[in-house]
């Protein structure tokens, strides 16, 4: 049976913390709970310089709620990880393969897909939190155009504690959460934000200074990279990829700050990962996956204006 994306309320994985001695230690993680202020949305309304958008720009209703949970209550399953093989990395985080323990799942009857683990870089506690935030706000697109995700845990480290991931996998971008804020935020003057009174919210902000906290995103192991087809045939690639995007677009997340080759995947094969589901919104299957949702926006653009966007930036995946 198909495990239910909030069975999971603990999560431990070996092979990512030791002790400042050396010696390994298994990491036990919490699950977290995402509040809906977590991300706000943009643009924002009190620093809108056109007080007259042009008719269709906005949705009429205001910014697409997150549909209701078609999940049953959370579950108090725990789950026993080993860090794999190392996949990828970027600005945000460190992405493993995840090796189920024999004993993974305490209720054998339930089956995970493949999974991978992305370990949050030390300095970037707000963007794991904003991409987590999306995808609980993306739950009925799980499985659809972004992977199923398992939840988003935390563990409060002591001094006696080090994550070599961190040091071994380092990121050439050396600017922090406390410097960038969260992406609504970003495209406004500091001082127009202060003048209007407007900050994320206390969580946000605590998050972007944090650096005693280890967070991880556990998520369905998703295919390789997204492929164009030959290029005397390409006329399929830019259609596939605006209805991917399209699917977004109509739970109001432009992506279009972040449209890159290595953001958009290929469906997980099946088996050994789970099928792809129909759209909720527009019936159709797809075998395309939209990842990382740090730089995502939730905006209340209509889908027409959303999908312009993201189309403008197909060229460079
Ligand atoms: N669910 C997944 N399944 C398989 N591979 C994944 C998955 N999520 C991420 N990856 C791989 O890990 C790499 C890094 O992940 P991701 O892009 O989310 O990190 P990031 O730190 O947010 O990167 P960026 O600097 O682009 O913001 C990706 O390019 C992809 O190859």
């Amino acid at each position: 049976m198909e495990v239910p994306q909030n069975a999971v309320a603990t999560v431990t994985l070996e092979g990512l913390l030791q002790h400042i001695d050396g010696n390994p230690l298994s990491a036990t993680f919490h699950r977290c709970e995402l509040l809906p202020d977590m991300v706000q949305i943009y643009p924002v309304k009190a620093l809108a310089r056109n007080q007259k958008p042009r008719p269709g720009k906005f949705r009429p209703d205001g910014a697409a709620p997150r549909p209701p949970s078609t999940l049953p209550p959370p579950g108090d399953m725990h789950l026993n990880l080993r860090l794999g093989k190392f996949i990828g990395d970027g600005r945000s985080g460190i992405v493993f393969e995840a090796e189920q323990l024999p004993d993974a799942v305490a209720n054998s009857e339930h089956a995970f897909p493949p999974l991978v683990v992305k370990i949050v870089r030390q300095e970037r506690c707000q963007s794991g939190a904003r991409e987590a935030w999306f995808y609980d706000h993306l739950e009925c697109l799980q499985g659809v155009v972004v992977p199923r995700c398992y939840g988003w845990f935390e563990l409060r480290l002591t001094p006696e504690w080090e994550v070599p991931a961190w040091s071994t996998y380092p990121t050439s971008n050396s600017r922090t959460d406390a410097i960038e804020g969260p992406a609504e935020f970003m495209s406004y003057h500091i001082s127009d934000l202060r003048e209007k009174n407007l900050r994320p919210s206390p969580i946000m902000t605590e998050l972007a200074a944090a650096r005693d906290r280890l967070f991880i995103l556990v998520m369905e192991r998703v295919g390789g990279r997204f492929q164009r087809q030959p290029t005397y045939d390409d006329s399929e690639s830019e259609p596939r990829l605006s209805a991917a995007y399209t699917e977004l677009a109509h739970m109001g997340v432009d992506m279009s700050l972040d449209i890159k080759g290595r953001n958009v995947c290929m469906a997980p094969e099946a088996p050994p990962g789970l099928p792809s589901l129909p759209s909720p919104f527009t019936g159709r299957t797809h075998n395309i996956r939209l990842i990382d949702f740090e730089l995502a926006l939730r905006t209340d653009w209509s889908v027409a204006v959303i999908v312009s966007n993201c189309e403008s930036h197909f060229g460079s995946v």
